[in-house]
């Protein structure tokens, strides 16, 4: 079974409906869910409708010595082989068939037991591809490996069971351009980052104009990965203390930090219920030494859970803080959230951010700020 396109297009569902429709019918979904708690406009934001993805992993199916990229649970179903992938940024895109060519004419070195390649990619054209193998890697691979990366101007990793060979290294450096500013990101193969990057300067800049209008205090974040949100909104307040669960993550944020040259934030790797438990006083952490964390007047939070949406006491802390940027990749976790958020505060502007197109998922956001008693 052949499709044209990689990924979760439903069968191509999505496709025949054509884009303008589908983000017609997120708008209306989403709207829907916020309705209960705010009746403005939904802002929306959308994605191109090709070349928008900088992620992105295929199976690798088999045929006698042929191998295509594939999509779906091989094992299960048989595979549909991508012939053709409009999803990828152009840095994917120019280089994954190339990849493909070289694997098919290679010795088995590159191709046995292949079953996955994965792409990471930037605006500025850098790409890390990982080549993940059902059998050791040796040095045979290696030296292979190697002369792919000069002919395909890339990094290459590869990756077995327990085992991880590292060619140059495990990360692309991304810039973005946010409202006349460059920032300039260390994205890690291992740790999270957001995979639609024109939509994600959208999702910044609309987060910026929310905290401008705050303008006072300090800046309180979770779930702030490597710093995607903190490092552009840390120049619209006085200090900010950023926290995420993986360690990776912080690892490439104080990286992140230091080359964008910012000095007012503090990141802490502590799960949003231990940073809850923190700033109540009711757990010290030693991995807050040094931090005076009552020092801090918070003025504004921004939360970007996971699909799960926020923990109840999440939820009862950030209730006490003046405004609150909620972003969230789950219209119905939001909407859930939103019934306990607006017994104390109101949603000024919600928006809508396309940053999954020909999918049904959707990013969203809103500014809350707290009722005056
Ligand atoms: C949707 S991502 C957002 C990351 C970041 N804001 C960005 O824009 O790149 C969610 C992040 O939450 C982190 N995470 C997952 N569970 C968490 C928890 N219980 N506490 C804190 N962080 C968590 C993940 O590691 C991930 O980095």
């Amino acid at each position: 079974m052949n499709c044209k396109h990689f990924g979760s297009c439903g069968s191509c569902g999505l496709y025949e409906i054509g884009y303008e429709e589908q983000l017609k019918q997120k708008q209306q979904w989403v709207s829907g869910l916020l309705e209960p708690f705010y009746q403005g406009d939904l802002e929306v934001f959308n994605s191109p409708s090709d070349h928008y993805r900088a992620r992105a992993e295929f199976r690798i199916w088999h045929e006698g010595e042929r191998c295509d990229y594939a999509m779906g649970n091989i094992e299960k179903n048989g595979a549909i082989t991508v012939e053709e992938c409009p999803k990828v940024i152009e840095a994917i895109e120019k280089r994954m068939w190339k990849l493909l060519e070289k694997i098919n004419a290679s010795t088995d070195v590159l191709k046995q037991r292949l079953f996955a390649v994965e792409f990471l990619a930037t605006t500025t054209d850098e790409c890390l591809i990982t080549m993940l193998y059902h059998r050791r890697l040796d040095d045979v691979w290696s030296a292979e490996a190697k002369k792919l990366e000069a002919e395909l101007n890339c990094k290459i990793m590869g990756r077995s069971r327990k085992q991880k060979v590292i060619l140059s290294n495990e990360f692309v450096t991304e810039t973005l351009d946010i409202e006349g500013q460059t920032f300039t990101y260390v994205q890690y193969e291992s740790g999270f980052t957001q995979p639609n990057p024109a939509v994600n300067v959208k999702m910044i800049a609309w987060s910026i104009k929310q905290a401008k209008t705050v303008g006072y205090g300090d800046f309180l974040e979770s779930y702030c990965g490597l710093g995607n949100f903190t490092l552009p909104l840390s120049h619209y307040f006085d200090r900010v203390l950023a926290t995420e669960i993986s360690k990776r993550s912080i690892h490439a944020a104080l990286e992140n930090c230091a080359l964008n040259a910012i000095d007012n934030i503090t990141f802490a790797r502590l799960a949003s219920e231990e940073m809850t438990e923190a700033l109540n006083g009711v757990r010290e952490f030693s991995r807050l030494k040094g931090i005076d964390l009552k020092s801090y007047n918070f003025s504004t939070v921004l939360v970007d859970p996971p699909r799960a949406g926020l923990d109840e006491g999440t939820i009862a802390l950030i209730s006490n803080i003046e405004n609150i940027i909620y972003i969230s990749c789950n219209p119905e976790t939001l909407a859930r959230d939103l019934a306990t958020l607006t017994k104390t505060h109101d949603v000024i502007e919600a928006a809508m951010f396309d940053q999954f197109p020909h999918t049904e998922h959707v990013e969203s956001g809103v500014f809350l700020k707290k009722r005056s008693v």
